[in-house]
């Protein structure tokens, strides 16, 4: 078996064929941690943690989901493409690309960002902005209602930064699936924790957080890195 077709074999029974939930997309949320749990080094300095076949499970993800979405903080650090490069040389279909989508809320979105260069070369799709705010923040369950109804994202990849994951782990409700790939890398204290600030909604009965339970866990090994799919729940 080669690596892109491990790739589809982890991954393609983790999704229904059809998203039936009508009030938000299918939603799954993605990082690549180290053995500490983090997903940048110090001052945020984006670190390449993936080795070559879980970056490649990672590609094939991306072109299961018609919409990405990143908050702002990771396109001022990491600049990236978010695009489907990393496919099977022996496919001749082109990969179908996502709907890059950004949380920006004060429109600080850089003109030079390789997301346009992306777009203009014909590489990706132009990029959606989401300046709408509430209190500060764009809201989460809003925006997936917004997406889903009016904007055609039947399935959203959500893939980061810190500040994205925690909103989206300590919210009740908002993840269908998270894909966590996970380098045997020690970064130290001076990272960026994937979790480690993450606050929750409170269970109204107890005062504590709600963080999700992880059922149907799978577990598949990439080159040197283990990737571990789960569904959250927090009932
Ligand atoms: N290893 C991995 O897999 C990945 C690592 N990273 C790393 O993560 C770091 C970036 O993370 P971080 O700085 O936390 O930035 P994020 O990418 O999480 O963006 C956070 C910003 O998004 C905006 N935002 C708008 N609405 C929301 C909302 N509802 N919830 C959360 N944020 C919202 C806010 O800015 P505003 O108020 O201006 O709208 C907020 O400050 C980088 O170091 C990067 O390398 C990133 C992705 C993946
Ligand atoms: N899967 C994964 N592994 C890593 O080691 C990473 N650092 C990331 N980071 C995410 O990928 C974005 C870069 O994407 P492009 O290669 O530019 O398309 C980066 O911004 C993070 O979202 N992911």
């Amino acid at each position: 078996m080669t690596i892109y077709q491990q790739a589809a074999h982890f991954l393609s029974p983790l999704f229904p064929d059809i998203p039936t939930n009508e009030a938000r997309p299918f939603v799954t949320l993605t990082y690549a941690q180290s053995i500490d749990g983090k997903i940048a080094g110090s001052n945020g300095q984006q670190l390449i943690l993936s080795g070559n076949g879980s970056m490649i499970m990672t590609h094939r993800l991306r072109t299961m989901h018609d919409g990405i979405m990143v908050g702002i903080g990771t396109i001022l650090n990491d600049d990236p493409r978010l695009s489907v490069r990393l496919v099977d040389p022996s496919d001749p279909t082109p990969p179908r690309q996502p709907q890059p989508i950004i949380l920006d809320t004060h429109l600080r979105f850089p003109l030079g960002a390789k997301l346009l260069h992306n777009f203009q070369s014909g590489a990706g799709k132009a990029p959606w902005i989401v300046t709408a705010a509430i209190d500060g923040h764009t809201s989460l369950p809003d925006l997936l209602s917004l997406l889903r109804r009016h904007h055609g994202i039947a399935t959203l990849m959500i893939e980061g930064g810190a500040r994205v994951i925690q909103a989206c782990l300590g919210a009740v409700g908002h993840v269908d699936l998270l894909v966590v790939t996970v380098a045997p890398t020690i970064v130290g204290r001076d990272g960026v924790a994937a979790t480690g600030e993450m606050a929750g909604e409170t269970t109204p009965a107890t005062a504590a957080p709600r963080f999700p339970r992880l059922d149907d866990v799978r577990y598949e090994q990439f080159g040197r890195d283990i990737v571990m799919a789960a569904r959250p729940a927090w009932d």
